[in-house]
């Protein structure tokens, strides 16, 4: 029996419906793993068809057809590999789950199916499969032949494997509980769990207490990328042996797959269900698949994966490499011609300019520059070569970013020098093509229109306040959509989180867009990047490649030195005179978004918290009483907003995250209720 087996796993940016792309990925994985001496290959949660195919999961034609597709797959599987991969498990005449298969060279040995299917955050599961009941075997003809599908675990030659298919393992009654019971050596788990900040921390929390508990190696493999346009998978990859991580691959990378590998002493986890206080019967055949399989002889000279421990989490960094991976894949995976920006000289478009850089420059570094080249041919780019000494970073703002960004300063009567030399000075330091121009002509046009209607009452700033605001942010929109269908490019809508929460933006007009890349992050959390990209720099990885660790911007600090204003108003105006100080308006979006409070509930916990030093409990409650009036009336926006990506632990999309009806009782008696609370204290 093998007492030590090398693991390898695999990090896939999956595209969803593209068999033919994630295939050629997965064989590229299955050599890659050849290479390192890997005895079993894992790869994530439904890897084969993409994770967000949606309601393709109802249509039984297209699921009908993968098994062919898979027995292919094993066919060409090296000798001594084991390879278990992700796929949608369509029972003819019945229904869909979520399976893994297990696979060697021209043999499909069973399907393990996942038991609690994820329901929260962003995911939506039980739409499409059906949870697959603990403790049930069945059998199943698939591509020609009879196979154990279920609740399995597989012996192969006297080492045991096991599945815990991501959410499965995120539940107090995980399956690793039962696959303890049956001996189990190895526990996979095959995910697809959306980036958000923090969650490796959680991840690598039940991966070691799986290990040690289960007294089990264990593998966990993420999807990567950004796969379907919303999500950022952030390609997690970990195992634990003996209940410490013994390999941590790296997260967010630009690559469109990472394979990572650890060898692993099974003798070291048997020990420890040895003397597991938690009884075991002995002899528990149950679910137990024999697996026809001869492993490599034992590597007596292979070197174990040595401990290794989490780096500290860098929140802002993460939030610009999982934005800008998001950036990196729309652009890749549409085909079209890079991002049209309208460029304010304030923070939002600022730091999305500034991100549509950074993936240029991290896609750089990550592929290389031939592959990056080829990667921009398909995009139909002409990038002119690098000079023979010019810096990589110098050529990228030079020759490739002019093609990439077009960015669009357009003034009106209230804006100042200051946003104007801002915008161009930030373009110039990402080297955006750059245009600037006036809206005030058309704003005048749309105003003497209007006032020909009521030549007697025309508009003014004191009755009309909004309606004078939203024209222009209006206007903006046809002029920046123009030179984005001139170059085919994707218009970049600025909504931050905190913005799009209360409905803060002009509907057609800032947030007219495709995406919105800072959609995910507060605006607490815009302003520090900003300050941070200005005076830390992002890290880089594989930075070596440019000659520098980190992208810093000078230029940000003409951004970070202004307070945030619409410049919309004659007379100064400012986000948080309209609002509330952005730190309130985000604990209160936060808290209520995450522990799912009324209002009473979220002044309860803002009251437990350091504002209720800083200010009276009628001063909140006035601005609970704007937040929830905004957010309810404003659901029809945020129906509305262009694509974002998830990156803060909550989020304000209706289509994934955060449901709440367009049409609603405005959650009149909850204020109230509130209200009478706070008069009670
Ligand atoms: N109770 C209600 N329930 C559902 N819908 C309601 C509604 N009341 C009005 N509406 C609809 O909403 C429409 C108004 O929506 P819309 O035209 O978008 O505009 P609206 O939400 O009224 O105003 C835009 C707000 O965004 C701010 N803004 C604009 C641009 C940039 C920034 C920034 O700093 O980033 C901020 C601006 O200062 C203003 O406070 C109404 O005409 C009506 O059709
Ligand atoms: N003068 C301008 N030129 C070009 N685009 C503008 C201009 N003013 C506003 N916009 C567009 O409208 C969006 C919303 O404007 P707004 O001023 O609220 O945001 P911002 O300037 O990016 O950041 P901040 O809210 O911090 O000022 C901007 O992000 C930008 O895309
Ligand atoms: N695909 C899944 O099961 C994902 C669910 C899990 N809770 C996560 O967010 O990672």
């Amino acid at each position: 029996m093998r007492q030590t087996l090398t693991l390898a796993t695999a990090c896939i940016n999956t595209t969803p419906l593209d068999l033919d792309g994630n295939l050629a990925l997965i064989r590229q994985a299955v050599d890659a793993a050849a290479t390192m001496g890997a005895d079993l290959l894992l790869c994530p949660e439904l890897s084969l068809t993409g994770y967000g195919c949606e309601d393709m999961f109802f249509v039984a034609d297209w699921l009908d057809a993968l098994p062919a597709q898979v027995a292919a797959l094993a066919d060409e599987l090296p000798e001594h590999m084991l390879l278990a991969i992700g796929l949608p498990l369509h029972f003819p005449g019945g229904q869909v789950f979520n399976a893994v298969a297990l696979l060697s060279r021209g043999q499909i040995h069973g399907l393990v199916c996942k038991q609690h299917l994820a329901r929260n955050g962003i995911h939506y599961e039980p739409r499409w499969f059906t949870p697959w009941p603990a403790g049930h075997v069945t059998q199943l003809s698939y591509a020609g032949r009879e196979l154990p599908v279920g609740d399995l675990v597989f012996d192969v030659s006297g080492v045991r494997l096991g599945f815990e298919i991501c959410e499965d393992s995120w539940v107090a009654s995980r399956p690793g509980r039962t696959l303890f019971e049956r001996q189990v050596d190895v526990i996979l788990n095959p995910s697809a769990s959306h980036f958000a900040l923090g969650k490796q921390q959680q991840r690598s929390q039940f991966v070691r207490e799986g290990s040690r508990a289960y007294g089990a190696v264990y593998a966990y493999t993420n999807l990567l990328g950004c796969e379907a346009g919303r999500a950022v998978y952030d390609g997690d990859a970990m195992v634990a042996s003996n209940g410490e991580l013994v390999m941590i691959g790296e997260r967010l990378s630009f690559s469109p797959l990472k394979v990572y590998s650890a060898t692993v002493d099974l003798q070291i986890n048997r020990a420890q269900r040895l003397i597991s206080s938690q009884p075991m019967l002995p002899g528990h055949a149950d679910g137990i698949a024999s697996v026809d399989f001869v492993w490599a002889g034992e590597p007596y000279l292979r070197a174990l994966s040595a401990p290794c421990t989490l780096p500290a989490e860098d929140e802002h960094a993460e939030a610009c490499r999982a934005v800008a991976l998001g950036l990196w894949d729309w652009q890749r995976k549409t085909w079209t011609g890079g991002y049209a920006l309208s460029l304010s000289g304030g923070a939002d478009s600022a730091l999305c300019g500034a991100l549509v850089f950074f993936a240029q420059v991290q896609a750089y570094a990550s592929l290389g520059e031939s592959a990056y080249l080829a990667q921009l041919a398909k995009g139909r780019f002409e990038i002119g070569a690098r000079g023979v000494d010019e810096a990589p970073l110098l050529w990228l703002k030079r020759a490739v970013m002019p093609q990439i960004l077009t960015t669009l300063y357009q003034g009106s009567e209230y804006s100042g020098s200051v946003t104007r030399d801002a915008a161009a000075g930030l373009a110039a330091g990402i080297g955006s093509q750059h245009h600037a121009w006036s809206i005030a002509p058309l704003i005048d046009g749309y105003l003497q229109l209007a006032n020909a209607l009521t030549p007697d009452d025309p508009l003014n700033w004191q009755r009309d306040d909004l309606a004078l605001q939203n024209i222009q942010a209006r206007v903006r929109a046809p002029g920046i959509w123009l030179l984005a269908n001139r170059g085919n490019k994707l218009l970049i809508a600025t909504s931050n989180l905190s913005e799009a929460s209360v409905g803060y933006c002009t509907m057609d007009g800032d947030t007219s867009g495709v995406l919105s890349p800072i959609g995910g992050i507060s605006k607490s959390r815009v302003l520090q990047i900003n300050r941070y990209i200005l005076e830390q720099g992002i890290p880089l990885q594989q930075g070596e490649v440019l000659g520098i660790a980190r992208l810093a911007l000078a230029e940000m600090a003409a951004i970070v030195n202004q307070a945030p204003t619409a410049e919309l108003r004659p007379v100064e105006q400012t986000d948080e005179a309209d609002l509330m100080p952005f730190p309130v308006l985000d604990a209160i979006r936060r808290i209520s978004q995450t522990q799912h409070l009324t209002p009473k509930g979220v002044l309860q916990q803002l009251l437990r918290s350091p504002f209720a030093q800083q200010y009276s409990v009628a001063t909140l409650t006035g601005w609970l009483r704007r937040y929830y009036g905004l957010y309810c009336r404003n659901q029809w926006k945020r129906e509305r907003i262009a694509v974002s990506f998830h990156i803060e632990a909550d989020s304000a999309d209706p289509k994934t995250y955060r449901r709440f009806p367009v049409i609603s009782s405005q959650l009149k008696r909850e204020l109230d209720e509130m209200d009478a609370f706070a008069a009670s204290l």
